[in-house]
């Protein structure tokens, strides 16, 4: 069952919220026993649940952890990245299409609204979602239909939405980027997931659990960091949150062994923000002088790689947070890398 904080028992030992599926969402702080709350509570109910929480904060696990608590929970658990698909697909990927529907569409394909039947429909990075998408969705939420595109009538399914952002939704809502009254309709159930660097002693508790398994996955004998990189963890900000904290910990152990991590282990990149908490950053210029030389001489193609690749670093490998700071949108950097990933494939 999932875990109480008002069990005095749990709460001395590692909370964890059954996904469904390895990993655990850890974390015995507070602020996550006040999440698992909210979690066993939406969970009992079929409200919509709209999770929001900076880049890799867990919102995807927060969702898995909602259906695997829920009476749903034997039926299909279905995410979706509303960022990482084109704008003129996403409505087929939500609802499906008909064969001929649009240029294409060789064959019938049922959406993940459909696929979810019976189960959860997981809609993540909701923000990105363009405002005509945004009224088909209401009218599914209010009438439980969907019309695969191409379709001329509408058919039942039986689905739970949780959705996710790592965007501030009111703020979207006053910038007429997201329908008030969707907002409204999704916002039943709010959760909230903080920040790594606001909860305490996790940060501890994820990395030494990550650190046991990631070294039996890659055949290692760590058992424990060292004082001074535990007391590096917990002075981090962390702008990646626990996505950035697991790279780290996959990093040491991938390319070091011994019993003990040590800081000369981890990431030259982290050692740079550890080295000046505060501040967190360098500044743009400063930046721009470390890295000139790496780029005269270079491709502008060569050039724009390095540049997306470095940002999505800095961001604690955050692709939505990158494309922020670029002023793209995320769909553009996650097919720019798949470009790049094929195009690796392919030497
Ligand atoms: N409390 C936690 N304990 C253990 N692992 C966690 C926890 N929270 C997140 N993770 C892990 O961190 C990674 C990022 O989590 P997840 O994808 O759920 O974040 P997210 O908030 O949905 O990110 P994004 O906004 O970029 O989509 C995953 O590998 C997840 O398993």
């Amino acid at each position: 069952m999932f875990p109480s904080p008002k069990d005095d028992k749990r709460k001395l030992s590692p909370c964890t919220a059954p996904t469904g599926s390895d990993p655990e969402c850890i974390g015995s702080s507070w602020q996550m026993q006040q999440v698992f709350d909210r979690i066993t509570a939406a969970a009992r109910s079929m409200a919509t649940v709209f999770i929001t929480g900076e880049s890799g904060t867990g919102k995807e696990i927060c969702a898995q952890a909602v259906h695997a608590a829920s009476t749903r929970a034997t039926g299909p658990f279905v995410p979706l990245n509303c960022a990482a698909i084109p704008h003129d697909l996403l409505e087929s990927e939500v609802f499906g299409h008909l064969k001929g529907a649009f240029t294409g569409a060789v064959a019938n394909k049922p959406g993940a609204a459909t696929v979810a039947n019976g189960g959860t429909l997981f809609l993540d990075e909701i923000c990105e979602m363009d405002l005509d998408l945004q009224t088909k969705l209401l009218r599914f939420l209010q009438t439980s239909t969907i019309q695969p595109v191409g379709a001329s009538q509408a058919r039942k399914v039986d689905v739970r939405i949780v959705c996710a952002t790592n965007r501030d939704p009111m703020e979207e809502v006053r910038r007429g980027r997201f329908r008030e009254d969707l907002f409204y309709r999704l916002h039943v159930v709010p959760i909230h997931l903080p920040p790594l660097r606001e909860r305490g002693e996790d940060v501890i508790e994820i990395a030494r659990r990550a650190l046991v398994r990631f070294s039996a996955e890659e055949g290692r004998s760590f058992a424990a960091f060292a004082p001074d990189v535990e007391a590096m963890f917990r002075a981090l900000p962390w702008p990646g949150n626990v996505r950035q904290l697991l790279n780290v910990v996959r990093h040491a152990v991938v390319l070091n062994d011994g019993r003990v991590v040590t800081r000369d282990m981890l990431p030259l990149g982290l050692h740079r923000d550890g080295d000046r908490v505060p501040p967190r950053h360098g500044t743009a210029e400063e930046a721009s002088r470390l890295g000139i030389d790496d780029l005269v001489g270079k491709s502008l193609a060569e050039i724009e790689q390095m540049v997306i690749e470095e940002t999505i670093a800095r961001e604690g490998g955050s692709v939505p947070r990158a494309a922020r700071v670029l002023d793209v949108s995320p769909s553009t950097l996650y097919r720019k890398r798949e470009a790049w990933a094929r195009q690796a494939e392919a030497v």
